[in-house]
């Protein structure tokens, strides 16, 4: 996909650049073959390979568990001895206890020099490609003219995991999917202040509550983003409402609830299903969990489609923290629209045809049998012919 968004762009543009009354600018055009592919992190071109840089799946009992051989005095490492199962790819997986969790963040804003707001763009541009494959499917493509957009809820909390839900919302809507964002409460922090302007610069509504009503909006998707690996206790207002409306909507409606990084209201050490879990009866239970960086140590009690993304350990800090390389299995994550490809390429094609016809009528008129008049009037129609073929292509 990459390779052919690339070659086909400086064929356009070569082609462009022979013509008057075009409006792209060189750097307009290489923004424009990056926003319309949906999946710019995975700068590689074969389908199977495309999304392994970023994102992976597997199911809770694929993944293997982290060493305990951390160096990370503040925050040692718990073990595991979970047997590995199908294995077909080289990854760096394991379980991370709260405190691993948190130290190893702290720790990649530090050693290596990775900015929150850099992680968070990551983290949620995992989430949303996660969440495309899940609420889209594997073919990946996406709804087309009078088909209804696959609409997803993202319900976001107050720290960095609702972060990742804004961020993620913004990339969905940038994939051609719907999204509606509910956020209750707004934190006051510049980058997040910019996240939640990003997304109503997309015309992403934002409330405050989950829309409850049986003639609303059905949601093919939502997307738990409301407690990460700093959740403790049993969840407050107004999140214990948000919690029990995200599970009256996947029981009721049938939407695939997606929960990021951790299940809110989950214990992180010990997970939904414990028994020193004081809410486990009001639990969510997520059909699909998307772990960052590396599964929490309660993923081991999560039994559904569990994608990995936002992998960016440096190897030093992955064998400091005893996540040691391991084998998981692999499925490529999400697939690039090949419908817009197939479309860009048909135009490509098309154009190169009309600029030989064009040749040939500018040689025609050189005879003298084709008017001026004429040919200023084809050469403007062909321009304006491009300018709205482009125009649907790149909306
Ligand atoms: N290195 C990584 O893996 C990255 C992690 N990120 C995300 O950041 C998350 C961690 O973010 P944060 O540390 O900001 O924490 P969280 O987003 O997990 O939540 C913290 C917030 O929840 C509130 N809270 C905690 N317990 C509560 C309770 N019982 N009831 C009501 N409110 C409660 C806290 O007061 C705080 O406002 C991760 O899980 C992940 O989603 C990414 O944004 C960036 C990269
Ligand atoms: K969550």
């Amino acid at each position: 996909m990459v390779s052919i968004i690339g070659r086909s762009t400086t064929t356009l543009l070569l082609a462009l650049s022979t013509r008057r009354n075009l409006f792209l600018s060189a750097s307009t055009f290489a923004s424009l073959a990056v926003s319309v592919s949906p999946f710019t992190a995975a700068a590689v071109t074969s389908p199977s390979s495309r999304y392994k840089s970023t994102l992976c799946l597997c199911t809770a009992d694929e993944t293997t568990s982290a060493s305990s051989s951390s160096s990370c005095a503040a925050a040692p490492l718990s073990t595991d001895t979970n047997t590995q199962r199908t294995m077909t790819n080289d990854l760096n997986t394991g379980y991370l206890s709260a405190a691993d969790a948190a130290a190893l963040d702290a720790e990649l804003m530090s050693t290596p020099g990775f900015c929150l707001e850099q992680l968070m763009e990551l983290a949620g541009l995992a989430v949303a490609e996660a969440v495309y494959n899940v609420v889209v499917g594997d073919a990946g493509t996406t709804t087309t003219g009078e088909e209804k957009k696959k609409h997803v809820l993202l319900v976001c909390g107050p720290g960095n995991n609702g972060g990742d839900g804004l961020v993620a919302a913004r990339h969905l809507v940038h994939f051609g999917l719907a999204a509606t964002i509910v956020y209750p409460k707004h934190s006051t922090k510049p980058h997040f202040i910019n996240l939640v302007k990003q997304c109503e610069d997309l015309g992403i509504p934002i409330l405050d509550t989950i829309p409850m009503e049986v003639s609303e909006e059905r949601f093919d998707g939502i997307v738990d983003a409301i407690f990460g690996f700093s959740f403790s206790g049993i969840p407050r207002e107004p999140y214990a409402t948000a919690i029990a409306n995200m599970i009256e909507l996947q029981q009721q409606h049938k939407s695939i609830l997606i929960s990021v990084d951790v299940p809110s209201g989950w214990d992180v050490n010990h997970g939904g299903d414990d028994s020193t879990n004081e809410f486990k009866l009001q639990s969510l239970r997520p059909d699909v969990l998307i772990s960052l960086t590396v599964p929490k140590l309660f993923a081991k009690y999560f039994h559904g489609r569990h994608f990995i993304g936002g992998r960016f350990l440096p190897p030093a800090m992955a064998e400091k923290y005893g996540i040691r390389k391991t084998k998981s299995k692999v499925q490529a994550a999400t697939s690039e629209s090949e419908d817009w490809a197939a479309q860009y390429q048909a135009y490509l094609e098309e154009k190169e045809v009309a600029s030989e016809v064009n040749r040939d009528h500018i040689d025609l008129s050189n005879t003298a049998d084709v008017s001026e008049t004429e040919e200023e009037s084809w050469t403007v129609q062909y321009a304006k012919y491009c300018e709205e073929k482009e125009r649907d292509l790149f909306g």
